[in-house]
């Protein structure tokens, strides 16, 4: 191995033109034990992002990993320098954790440039840890390698598999129907959490850890191997080992990140039955890399794809069965054996993800189906538009067979439906009136979630998923179209359509619409419009704009503001808007000035 190009990390530590600065940087990281030897001697200096803390406990196991991780990068001679990512815990942070996916790429960019790092290794896991690493990485563009913590075990609960988020929302019906008590809903929830990692179902982090796999962003076969296994930490020793040879290599996240990269993402994606919030986050991480993926990519690309996957919220199984059944690389070689993956395309290891996938078996399929069995034959998004927004998805591998009768059924337009609306202005609004009769919900009612998106809630929340009323539950209708500018959970299995964009908060349709019209979806056609005459709407807007337009609960924070100035809509990534200017920071901007 011969090293490409020297190590940025000397322009600290080894520096013979400027000794006087020499000195200043090396002095204070010798105070804790390392010596002038390990720091003046050539060896790559490799960064730990770690994301582990106790307010993460889905990245809480990343702790105990970053042991094997150093032994690796040891090993091959390298330098580890660990230091903490700004916590991102999907379930714990208030208002809302989409907030915060931008603030950990800002501090992770600045560190990643600003500290003598040669490569880093990504500690990944809960939602949104995982496209904060990979879009700074793509910004900073140095050899950049991700470790998925892994998913917590199966949860079970009386002889039944409980999944993590899923089982929350099935609970939340019962609940509401008054068969379980709030001690058992308490109880059932919490058997599907078992163990350290993160939701054990296809919700968005297994999603977005499948898809880094998918990308090439983390080791071959990484994405699935549950947290507590002890394949676990082997996989965190191989990654610390294999990130000092990609600094030998020089090889970077632009190596991999291409558009044919994102292309296999999208299509695993429908294969494993991905969330829905993986249109935003690949959206942001390809904006960041420089690659143009548009929205109708995904549909385009991804909708044909079938359901190869037979995990929770789409199917039944759930973490330790995906990873025992063969893990993301059993996906990908039925995907090539029908010309639907790019198989040239890099990865972390050197290789391709065709030379990487090409043997993987399936070793359940009960769990992966193969390409001539799948699930369903067209699992991937429908992008919608029309008069109430520009863009919204669908996922399709979650509407049930109840919901295609329903509302798909009309022999005339099998693929449209129209009902009268219900809308919520946020889920306080939702939580406080959704058993109210007085709103006359029926099951023709579409319920619409509005003030949920980047600028309105801001983050935009995961909120769109809505039960019905609990006298529709009881009826046996366990599910209501569902339409919003906010997010959804990926383990819900709500086939709502959402992400809409331009929010209410933005300017959107969606801030005219009033409870009581009408709203027809077409799915076949892609088309979602609401059946008011133009003049009305006309009305509506000057009469919203001269009341002073979409009103919101102001900002509580100061980055809670600076992000609704700056924050870009749910189509596009909701990327920090200019910071995607800033590309491949590392060869373009050179080292920064020294800081004495
Ligand atoms: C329960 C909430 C999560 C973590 O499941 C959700 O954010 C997701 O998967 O999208």
């Amino acid at each position: 191995m011969s090293e490409a190009r020297p190590l940025r990390s000397r322009a600290w530590f080894d520096n013979p033109d400027n000794i006087d600065m020499t000195a200043l940087y090396l002095e204070r990281y010798l105070n804790f034990g390392l010596s002038l030897d390990e720091l003046q001697s050539g060896r790559p200096i490799i960064g730990i992002a770690q994301s582990g803390s106790d307010l993460s406990p889905c990245n809480r196991h990343h702790l105990v990993l970053a042991e094997r991780v150093r032994e690796g990068i040891r090993e091959m001679g390298g330098v580890v320098l660990e230091f903490p990512v700004h916590p991102i815990q999907e379930t714990g942070k208030r208002p809302t954790a989409g907030l915060d996916r931008n603030l950990s790429y800002l501090g992770l960019v600045e560190v990643l440039y600003g500290y003598p790092l040669d490569g880093v290794v990504l500690t990944i896991g809960c939602d949104k840890t995982t496209p904060a690493a990979l879009m700074a990485a793509a910004t900073v563009n140095i050899p950049a390698i991700a470790l998925s913590v892994g998913p917590m075990l199966n949860g079970w609960h009386k002889g039944e598999r409980t999944g993590s988020g899923t089982i929350v929302w099935k609970a939340r019906q019962q609940l509401a129907a008054g068969e379980i008590d709030k001690a058992d809903f308490i109880r059932l929830v919490a058997s599907s959490a078992p163990s350290t990692g993160y939701c054990n179902t296809m919700g968005t982090a297994t999603t977005m850890n499948s898809l880094t796999e998918a990308l090439g962003m983390s080791l071959p076969g990484s994405a699935a191997i549950p947290a507590p296994y002890r394949d676990r930490q082997e996989c965190a020793y191989h990654s610390g080992k294999r990130i000092v040879e990609m600094v030998h290599e020089d090889l970077k996240p632009s190596d991999i990140l291409t558009r044919d990269a994102f292309h296999n993402a999208i299509r695993v994606n429908s294969a494993i039955g991905g969330s829905t919030n993986a249109p935003i986050h690949l959206a942001a991480i390809a904006r960041h890399a420089g690659v143009e993926l548009p929205l109708t990519d995904w549909q385009e690309v991804g909708h044909d794809v079938p359901l190869l996957v037979n995990l929770q919220p789409a199917g039944e199984y759930l973490g330790e069965d995906f990873y025992r059944a063969g893990g993301v690389p059993a996906v990908v070689s039925q995907l090539m054996s029908a010309g639907l993956i790019h198989e040239d395309a890099r990865t972390v290891n050197g290789r391709t993800i065709g030379d990487n996938c090409a043997h993987a078996v399936i070793e359940d399929e009960a769990v992966i189906r193969r390409l001539e069995q799948p699930l369903r034959p067209r699992a991937g998004f429908i992008v919608l538009s029309g008069n109430l927004f520009n863009s919204a998805i669908m996922k399709t591998s979650v509407i049930s067979d109840e919901f295609r009768a329903r509302y798909l059924s009309d022999s005339n337009d099998p693929d449209a439906f129209e009902g009268p609306v219900v809308v919520f202005d946020g889920p306080e609004d939702y939580h406080a009136r959704i058993d109210d009769p007085s709103l006359g919900i029926t099951a023709r009612t579409l319920l619409f979630m509005r003030g949920a998106g980047p600028i309105g809630y801001p983050g935009a929340a995961e909120v769109v998923n809505m039960r019905p009323p609990a006298h529709l539950i009881t009826q046996g209708i366990t599910a209501l179209p569902c339409i919003g500018d906010g997010r959804q959970s990926g383990t819900s299995g709500s086939p709502s359509i959402l992400n809409a964009s331009p929010e209410a908060a933005a300017g959107g349709m969606l801030a005219l619409l009033r409870t009581g019209d009408h709203v027809r979806i077409d799915i076949g056609r892609g088309t979602a419009n609401i059946l008011v005459p133009d003049d009305e709407i006309a009305k509506r807007r000057d009469a919203l704009e001269a009341s002073g337009g979409y009103r919101y609960p102001p900002s509580q924070t100061p980055w809670q503001q600076i992000q609704r100035e700056r924050v870009g809509q749910l189509e596009t990534g909701a990327i920090l808007e200019g910071a995607e200017a800033f590309q491949r920071i590392a060869q373009e901007q050179g080292i920064p000035r020294d800081n004495h």
